[in-house]
């Protein structure tokens, strides 16, 4: 079976290499870069050369678990911008936001398809996953009615629902601040299943098929998305296979089952404003077919969970070692906000809180090793060649970690984004820094969509953690205080702190009380009552549950 699986690889590596090599055009050059084929098995950064081996390339080179370190490693080697061939796929790993604007922006054209997750059916291709389809006229309809529904709810700051949700959030978060994780993704998870779906009610199916596709996608979970050949493997000897089916299964009966939900609702007349419900109503102008209408909003649904409750991680990870800047964090938030939570339009008046924000996103990138963009059409770079087909990573890890412009890059220091003597500093501060557009949420026609639902989420709910509450290290039995690890990451492509020991506590009983207080007033205006008395009849029951 091992055998019958290596010279699989083998041949069909070798096959691919042959059929992808390439001729230089003249006066080019391929970029620099790690070369020589030589297998290496090691999860250290400095690598062990065991056994020359053609054909795969370098991908035992690459470590399992943070790959994203090794490739900035090579950056320093080899500069901003260089290649590597991984079972002859030609890669480009960039290291500048200079070098990705150039490219991935302003030569959006030609660098704006996606690589095969190879873990999955077809992912360029199929009318699902928009985040992964390919650059093609799928991709175009799915992203318009997408960036029509999300700039409907940006106008309304998404019916305030992120500032609503944070009186159960924060209540949660200082009653049991041990469960932060769960609490942290409940909140996200209900923020985008009202906007996706008009009711909070399945955060827990979006959160769990989130991490779901999250693992799918991941080239740490399933060694099919590192060894594209093995996709080639009959299903009997392919467990991979076995498991992606279920789960794709089980997440479409989900999504179907949300269609149905909110069209059962609008017949009922009782179906809250959601992007569900836009679709459906815009579905005879746009044509889509209920499937596709279901993933467009099911896959907003499921990119919305995971991601900012990883940065909200951050927050508590950042606070306990660098307790200088909540002090600073909460004299601006008492200054600006006395006795209330910030809101979103205290926003011009706390540079602070939006430049520890920002400084969240550049230490600890969500997704440090980003999300890959593919060539559609050979390209020169610097003098350098870019053939069709390579996949193009812009290595946020790396971007974010670059001496020029954001000097000793280890420290976590929003005074970069405060202070005129930082290169990264824009004036004036009552709009700067804005984290709109910043490199962790990609490049040109694939750049994130979810920026202005993030930026009201991070403001609220950071907000409120540094007026309700004090974060700090926690201490042992013998008053000692407990290690914080740094930089202890999960290794799936949206990466977060992996749970570690710190104390949260109520800034005051005051503030706890007035969390409370704030919480029962969103009640109502999250759930209004409304004409309909079967809903009304819901609703009161709904909160008749909740946990006074
Ligand atoms: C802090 C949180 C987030 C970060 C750091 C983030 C980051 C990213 C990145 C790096 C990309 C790929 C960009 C590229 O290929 O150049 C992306 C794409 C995308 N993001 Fe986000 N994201 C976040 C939150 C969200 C949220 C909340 C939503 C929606 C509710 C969302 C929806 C999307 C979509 C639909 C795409 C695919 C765009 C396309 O391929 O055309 N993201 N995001």
């Amino acid at each position: 079976m091992v055998l019958y699986v290596l010279a699989t690889i083998l041949v069909l590596g070798l096959l691919r290499y042959l059929y992808k090599r390439r001729r230089l055009p003249p006066g080019t050059k391929w970029p620099p870069g790690p070369r020589g084929w030589c297998l290496i098995v090691s999860d250290e950064l400095e690598a062990k050369q065991i056994l020359g081996l053609p054909l795969i390339g370098r991908v035992w080179d690459i470590p399992r678990t943070h790959s994203y370190k090794r490739f900035k490693k090579w950056s320093d080697k080899y500069g901003p911008f260089y290649s590597m061939n991984i079972f002859g796929v030609n890669h480009i790993w960039l290291a500048s936001d200079k070098i990705a604007n150039d490219l991935l922006a302003r030569r959006a054209g030609k660098h704006s398809d996606r690589p095969s997750i190879y873990q999955l059916e077809k992912s360029k291709e199929e009318p699902e996953y928009l985040p992964l389809l390919g650059y093609n006229e799928i991709w175009r309809r799915q992203r318009k009615i997408v960036t029509q529904f999300m700039h409907n709810s940006a106008k309304t700051n998404h019916y305030n629902l992120p500032y609503l949700e944070c009186g159960q959030y924060l209540s949660e978060l200082l009653d049991r601040p041990s469960k932060y994780e769960e609490i942290m993704e409940n909140y996200t998870g209900r923020v985008i299943s009202r906007l996706s779906f008009g009711s909070p009610e399945h955060y827990e199916e979006i959160k769990m098929y989130s991490h779901g596709l999250l693992k799918a996608i991941s080239p740490a979970a399933y060694i099919t998305n590192i060894i594209p050949q093995l996709k080639m493997l009959p299903s009997v000897v392919s467990p991979w296979k076995w498991i992606e089916s279920r789960r794709h299964a089980e997440e479409r009966i989900f999504f179907m089952r949300m269609h149905a939900f909110v069209a059962e609702e609008m017949k009922n007349g009782t179906a809250r404003p959601s992007y569900m419900r836009e679709v459906l109503e815009k579905q005879g102008e746009t044509g889509l077919t209920d499937m596709e209408l279901a993933y467009i909003v099911g896959m907003i649904g499921l990119a919305g969970v995971l991601t900012t409750s990883s940065a909200l991680m951050t927050y508590l990870l950042a606070m306990t070692l660098y307790p200088e800047w909540q002090t600073k964090l909460q004299e601006e938030v008492d200054r600006v906000c006395g006795e209330r939570m910030p809101e979103l339009s205290d926003s011009p008046n706390m540079p602070v809180l939006r430049a520890v924000v920002m400084e969240l996103l550049r230490w600890r990138p969500i997704t440090p090793s980003s999300i890959p963009h593919e060539s559609t059409e050979d390209d020169i770079y610097d003098g350098y060649f870019i053939p069709k087909g390579t996949y193009i990573h812009p290595n946020q890890w790396a971007i974010t970690r670059d001496e020029s412009v954001y000097p000793d890059p280890e420290t976590f220091n929003p005074n970069r984004w405060l202070l005129p003597e930082y290169p990264s500093y824009k004036a004036p501060l009552t709009d700067y820094p804005c984290i709109r557009n910043f490199t962790t949420f990609g490049y040109g026609r694939r750049i994130c969509m979810g920026m202005d639902l993030v930026e009201n989420e991070f403001f609220v709910a950071i907000g409120g953690m540094a007026w309700c509450s004090t974060i700090g290290k926690k201490r042992d039995m013998y008053g000692r205080e407990i290690e914080v690890p740094r930089h202890d990451y999960s290794t799936y492509l949206i990466s977060r702190p992996k749970k570690w020991e710190f104390d949260l506590r109520p800034r005051s009983e005051k503030r706890r009380a007035q969390v409370a207080e704030f919480w029962a007033q969103c009640i109502p205006k999250l759930d209004p009552p409304v004409e309909n008395e079967k809903q009304n009849e819901q609703l009161v029951e709904r909160v008749r549950l909740l946990p006074f």
